[in-house]
């Protein structure tokens, strides 16, 4: 966009030298003692053969000189025959329209001129700056091998992105290995999450834990230049990761080259960025030893093209630390730094709730600088404390951590209504984690598991599934009463509902609505809005609403301790609920 500011400078340039020849050009050719006369004066001037010279000129006035040499201007009568009469009465007349017409001729000839020069001078700054900018961006310099010392035990927490990426390191040690068995590694894994969680962190340990050299490219940095450098970025970032060998790409904002293309806003350009870079992921050989790592904040918006096995086919979710992992990167990150022996760490984590790891980072760096300011001997609590509101004002997203405990609270027994619920409704499945950590899925986080395997669905699964779903809001409704619930279970009322429009309307679940299909029943119409099945849907959840609700009100104990343990610890595994759970359910069933 520099070449546009150039071209606007350029242009005003011109406006402004033409204005001011202008300008110049008129002043010249009015003479200070200019006399006005009418036409009719004029007319008598030129009867007595008192007019030497008439300058005719195509505008309203025209000007000309007395034999006595003063010059005068009048209306131009813009006659026929004006031109036939001046010269019969023996009176030079100059066309000035032809020396303003050569006039016009010479200065469009020199604008022209000058916007030619302009633009050879444009073309070829911009073309030194294409190629400044190709070169800097085709002198992708890695670094090398060996150089980069971060390690897995820099990077605390994250435990399931670390094992994810552990596989990644033994395969860029040994792949001859893997080749020999004829397994496909993934060649590009994509980390994603909110900022500052580890992302960039977890590459370069890749690369450090491997020992092979690292890449670091940004997507923006393929964007926003002319058109076709981006596509060739990318071939010469993967021709020199190609000559390294064995090494680890790591491309930054990925979504900047491969948003989503949605017809309307498709961009060529990035376009052609977006297949160079598959081109290239496609192409090269499979055990070659070259890893593509991506980072993103969203998941969501990326082209399912990049998702597809070959390419980026591994996706790890790097999400906010819970209290355990803040404990950890505060180790980490104050292992150089001379702590005041009672500052504790622990309380510390806990104090950090939604904090990310490079703000967890900030704040003891923060807390180091004030501390240097003052020479003072340790790091105290004092010097936190302060740094912990520069921290937090100084994010944007401040309200993330500011969330009130209230929320905090609310969604905790929310969580551990949706855990405990499973736990004595479908002991089978697997609850694999609980937490109130924010993900980049929704405010709380809790997953289940059911046995993949299966082939088929049960009407009691199906059934089991809405109480599981129904159990947060429930929870919040017991505790908090009616008048309190929040908007936080809408998904949860969405997956309830298509659940229960698919047992009535599609699998013959239903005894009133019948074994009908009811979307071939209406040929593709809304189905939906057939009263009977619309009755039959709000009944059933009515009725497993009212039933959850007493199961859960039966454990209201069981409840409030999940949810107790879950704000203490944040993230809770199924070990934890067990502990928790097992004896009661045990002696309760
Ligand atoms: N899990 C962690 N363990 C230790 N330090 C961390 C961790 N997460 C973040 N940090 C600290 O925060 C810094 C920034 O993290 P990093 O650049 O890896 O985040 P990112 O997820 O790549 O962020 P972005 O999405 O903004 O690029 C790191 O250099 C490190 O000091
Ligand atoms: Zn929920």
């Amino acid at each position: 966009m520099k070449i546009n500011k150039k071209l606007i400078i350029a242009l005003l340039l011109i406006v402004t030298a033409g204005a001011i020849g202008f300008g110049l050009y008129f002043q010249t050719n009015t003479n200070s003692d200019v006399k006005e006369v009418s036409y009719n004066e004029f007319l008598a001037a030129v009867q007595g053969g008192q007019v030497s010279t008439v300058y005719l000129v195509d505008e309203a006035k025209i000007k000309g000189e007395f034999s006595n040499g003063t010059a005068f201007i009048t209306d131009n009568p813009r006659t026929e025959n004006f031109k036939e009469i001046l010269l019969k009465n023996h009176i030079k007349v100059e066309e000035h329209k032809a020396n303003s017409a050569i006039m016009n001729v010479l200065s469009t000839f020199g604008v022209i001129l000058l916007i030619s020069a302009l633009g050879v001078y444009l073309t070829k700054q911009s073309s030194k700056q294409t190629s400044r900018e190709f070169s800097r961006m085709s002198n992708f310099e890695a670094i090398p091998q060996g150089e980069i010392k971060i390690t897995f035990s820099q990077v605390a927490g994250n435990e399931e992105a670390k094992e994810s990426i552990l596989d990644l390191v033994d395969f860029l040690r040994n792949p001859e290995k893997y080749g020999k068995y004829g397994a496909r590694i993934p060649r590009g894994v994509i980390l994603y999450g909110p900022p500052g969680t580890g992302k960039t962190l977890l590459a370069k340990a890749l690369a450090g834990e491997a020992g092979v050299p690292f890449y670091a490219v940004s997507g923006s940095d393929f964007i926003q230049i002319y058109a076709g450098l981006g596509a060739g970025r990318i071939r010469s970032l993967f021709k020199k990761a190609r000559e390294k060998g064995k090494c680890v790409i790591f491309i930054d904002e990925i979504d900047a080259l491969g948003k989503k293309r949605d017809g309307l806003n498709g961009n060529d350009e990035s376009d052609r960025t977006l297949n160079a870079l598959l081109t290239e992921m496609s192409g090269f050989n499979e055990n070659e030893g070259i890893i593509v790592i991506a980072a993103t904040n969203r998941l969501d918006t990326l082209d399912d093209a990049l998702l597809r096995p070959g390419r980026f086919d591994r996706q790890i979710e790097v999400g906010l630390p819970d209290v355990k992992a803040r404990h950890q990167i505060l180790k980490v990150h104050s292992q150089q730094k001379p702590l005041a022996q009672s500052i504790d760490l622990g309380k510390l984590a806990h104090q950090t709730v939604y904090f990310s790891g490079a703000e967890l980072e900030s704040l003891l760096n923060e807390a180091a600088i004030l501390a240097a300011k003052q020479n003072a001997q340790h790091i105290d609590i004092h010097h936190i404390d302060k740094a912990f509101y520069t921290v937090i004002a100084g994010e944007e997203k401040k309200d993330r951590s500011m969330i009130s405990n209230k929320d905090r609270e609310i969604t905790a027994y929310h969580e551990a209504g949706h855990a405990l619920m499973t736990k004595l409704i479908a002991p089978e499945n697997k609850v694999t984690k609980v937490t109130i950590i924010p993900s980049t899925k929704g405010a709380g986080g809790f997953s289940m598991n059911i046995p993949p395997d299966r082939m088929y669905r049960s009407k009691k699964e199906m059934i089991q599934n809405i109480q599981i779903a129904l159990a947060g809001r429930i929870a919040e409704e017991i505790i908090y009463g009616e008048e309190n619930i929040t908007t936080g279970a809408s998904n949860d009322i969405e997956k309830a509902t298509e659940i229960i429009a698919s047992m009535v309307k599609h699998f013959g679940m239903n005894k009133k609505a019948g074994m009908i299909n009811y979307d071939v029943l209406y040929g593709g119409r809304n189905a939906g809005a057939d009263t009977e099945v619309v009755s039959e849907c709000r009944r059933i959840m009515e009725e497993l609403y009212m039933e959850t609700k007493q199961l859960l009100q039966v454990h209201m104990e069981l409840l409030v301790k999940i949810t107790e343990l879950l704000l203490d610890k944040e993230t809770l595994n199924e070990e934890d609920l067990n502990v928790l759970i097992v004896d009661e359910v045990k002696a309760a069933v």
